[in-house]
């Protein structure tokens, strides 16, 4: 007997890719159960399915940078209760963290796609299922977006949950209307403009000095140190400016929805500016002005 569930949650993550950096990223998720009847006649009984399932997810991937920690150029150093990591970029540039464990999902890969991903969740969550049921097929599907989108990665360390580490992500429609009319060429501008990008609160930008590691290797471009005490520990990160944009405030979706607006009115004048930004799926804030 299979049973389906669609639509599970959210896997709002960011991992590290070697021509892309950063890439933030909203995977829906939905699951087959393969298995006997118990003594309910049910392959497991959906809330359970769903509640179990989730619990495991957040626990392991939600809000988490996931490394593929086989790739010749990702060195993984852990360090008690923090780990190290040195990623090599194809540009020989390179981005450095060294956070809390909990930061981190590391996967046996040399890259991490969604099959990686599915792989990973089905042999972390069966064995957490009841005896009955026999198999798992996880399959993770990106929102069919048709209009542009942005994927951006960032931390909010005012959060009292998970969204306080600071590399977790979103990919994440814009839409944007002048004078209430859809504007195609504005909403492409942004999500050129934060393709794969990082964002920082211009608050969170600390020294080269005041990084707790050396830095390893020398970037093309400026580099950006950034790094914030947050509810679950100290968080640090050392990304090539070109590859990061900072901001005036916190990079809460209100922030970001503010920010474009303000961006784009600028340069509109008396036309009325209206900016949907999104994070991740389903969910984000309006600005207008
Ligand atoms: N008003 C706001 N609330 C939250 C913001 C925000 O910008 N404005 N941001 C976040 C985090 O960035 C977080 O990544 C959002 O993830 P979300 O999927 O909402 O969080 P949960 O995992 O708790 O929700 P699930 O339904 O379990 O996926 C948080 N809040």
């Amino acid at each position: 007997m299979k049973l389906f569930v669609r639509d599970l949650t959210v896997i709002d993550a960011s991992y590290l890719d070697k021509n892309r950096g950063f890439v933030g990223e909203s995977y829906l998720v939905d699951v087959i159960l393969t298995g006997a009847l118990n003594e309910q006649s049910m392959v497991l009984d959906f809330s359970l399915v769903k509640k179990q399932i989730k619990t495991i997810i957040d626990a392991e991937v939600d809000h988490k940078l996931l490394l593929p920690q086989s790739a010749d150029n990702c060195t993984v150093t852990p360090e008690g209760h923090r780990t190290q990591v040195n990623f090599e970029l194809g540009d020989s540039d390179v981005i450095q963290l060294n956070c809390p464990n909990e930061a981190y999902c590391l996967l046996e890969s040399k890259t991490v796609s969604i099959e990686v991903l599915e792989t990973y969740l089905e042999q972390i969550i069966l064995p957490q299922l009841p005896e009955n049921v026999l198999g798992l097929d996880i399959k993770l599907r990106s929102e069919n977006i048709t209009t542009p989108y942005y994927h951006y990665t960032h931390g909010l360390k005012k959060h009292k949950g998970n969204c306080q580490r600071i590399a977790h992500g979103h990919r994440s429609k814009i839409d944007i209307f002048i004078d209430d009319k859809y504007s195609e060429a504005l909403a492409e501008e942004w999500a050129k403009r934060w393709q794969d990008i990082y964002l920082v609160s211009a608050e969170d930008i600390i020294t080269e000095s005041d990084l707790s590691f050396l830095v390893a290797g020398k970037n093309n471009s400026a580099e950006i140190y950034t790094a914030y005490d947050a509810v679950q520990g100290y968080f640090e990160l050392l990304i090539p400016a070109g590859r990061a944009e900072v901001l005036p405030n916190d990079t809460t979706v209100e922030s970001l929805s503010e920010f474009i607006c303000e961006q784009i009115k600028a340069r509109m004048g008396d036309k009325k500016v209206t900016v949907y930004a999104y994070e991740g799926v389903g969910k984000g804030a309006i600005s207008e002005r």
